[in-house]
């Protein structure tokens, strides 16, 4: 395996759990907390004109910061590669679980969909759309959260959430009507519709729109008709029908989503999708990293404040999740 100097002493890489287009994602271990990561890594000579595209993934990964979001702890730039170091989702794919079940039961399926929209949410609020939603980019962590991963497609339009999107991305199957037409769309509402899809996933076990034919599958997207098992419950086919609205103007939006009386079913509140305020420093952390490495907490303070995205801050970040399952918090002594 191709030895990368600038991983050695700060990771161990392990197994690859996942190749994509450019890019490659391996198992490693954060060899200052023990802690597992993944490291996606991405050959500079082979991404061409797309390393803009992870430019703008990266600083959208640096901004993001919510419990069903995969969190992204350093990014490593050399002459030749780009490592991110991202969260662990030891659970495997969303996809691989409605699989093995077949289908999930209604209460399932609203554990798991209410996690996709309050990060959904959250994306929209800050003016993202991650215009590839599907159960792939959906994993499990051990504690069966989900975390919506690879955001290499998402969008920021300049000027905010309002401006149209034009490229066409995502895969076909999960893509809307205004998509597939190539005609102008918005983010929120493309976002939406792959969310349609998703529930009838869970739902049903099957996709919506599905042929081996992509002109037929295009022209079923674009019809909007698709089989409605009777074992659906009346509230979950009438959301499903207000998500996959072929006019994105009919589309039920986010926002109605979050108090969707399916949604919010035997749970009573609307989903939450503000992320939690860990903007204010664990103290303990910081004192575990001043001791270690020897110097002034203040010092690690006014470090970390510049969210550099270094070794330091994958340090904290992983020192504070070790915190967060009660593990205790200490250093080894790299090498
Ligand atoms: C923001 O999160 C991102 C952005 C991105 O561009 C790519 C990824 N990719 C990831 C991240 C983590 C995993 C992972 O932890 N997988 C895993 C771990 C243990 C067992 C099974 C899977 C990842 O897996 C890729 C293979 C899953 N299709 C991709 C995250």
């Amino acid at each position: 395996m191709v030895r990368f100097l600038e991983l050695k002493g700060f990771y161990e890489l392990e197994r690859t759990i996942g190749c994509g287009g450019f890019a490659k994602v391996k198992l490693a271990t954060h060899l200052a907390t023990g802690e597992k990561v993944a490291i996606k890594i991405m050959d500079k000579a082979l991404l061409g004109a797309d390393l803009s595209r992870v430019k703008l993934e990266i600083s959208a990964l640096k901004s993001l910061c919510h419990d069903n979001i995969c969190k992204l702890y350093e990014v490593i730039e050399t002459e030749t590669h780009i490592f991110l170091v991202m969260e662990y989702c030891s659970g495997g794919e969303l996809f691989d679980h409605i699989v093995e079940k077949n289908r999930l039961t209604e209460t399932e399926s609203r554990t798991f969909f209410r996690q996709i929209v309050s990060a959904v949410a959250y994306l929209h609020s800050i003016g993202y759309a991650h215009r590839d939603l599907k159960p792939e980019n959906i994993l499990l962590d051990k504690h069966q959260n989900l975390k919506l991963i690879d955001f290499g497609l998402c969008a920021k339009p300049a000027g905010g959430m309002e401006n149209p999107l034009f490229t066409s991305c995502g895969s076909p199957t999960y893509a809307a009507p205004e998509l597939v037409q190539g005609k102008q769309y918005l983010g929120t509402e493309v976002d939406v519709w792959a969310m349609g899809v998703l529930l009838y996933a869970l739902l049903v076990g099957a996709l919506p729109f599905d042929d081996v034919n992509i002109d037929s599958l295009y022209k079923k997207i674009l019809i909007g008709k698709y089989p409605e098992p009777s074992f659906l419950s009346s509230e979950s086919l009438q959301l499903i029908r207000s998500m996959l609205q072929v006019d994105p103007k009919k589309r039920i939006t986010i926002q109605e989503m979050l108090s969707h009386k399916w949604i919010t079913f035997g749970i009573l509140e609307p989903v939450q999708y503000f992320p939690r305020n860990n903007k204010n420093y664990q103290r303990d952390c910081i004192d575990v990293m001043a001791s270690h490495y020897n110097v002034e907490s203040r010092k690690i303070w006014q470090h970390l404040k510049k969210w550099k995205y270094d070794y330091s801050t994958s340090t904290y970040l992983l020192l504070v999740a070790k915190k967060k399952r009660g593990s205790s918090l200490k250093l080894n002594n790299l090498l």
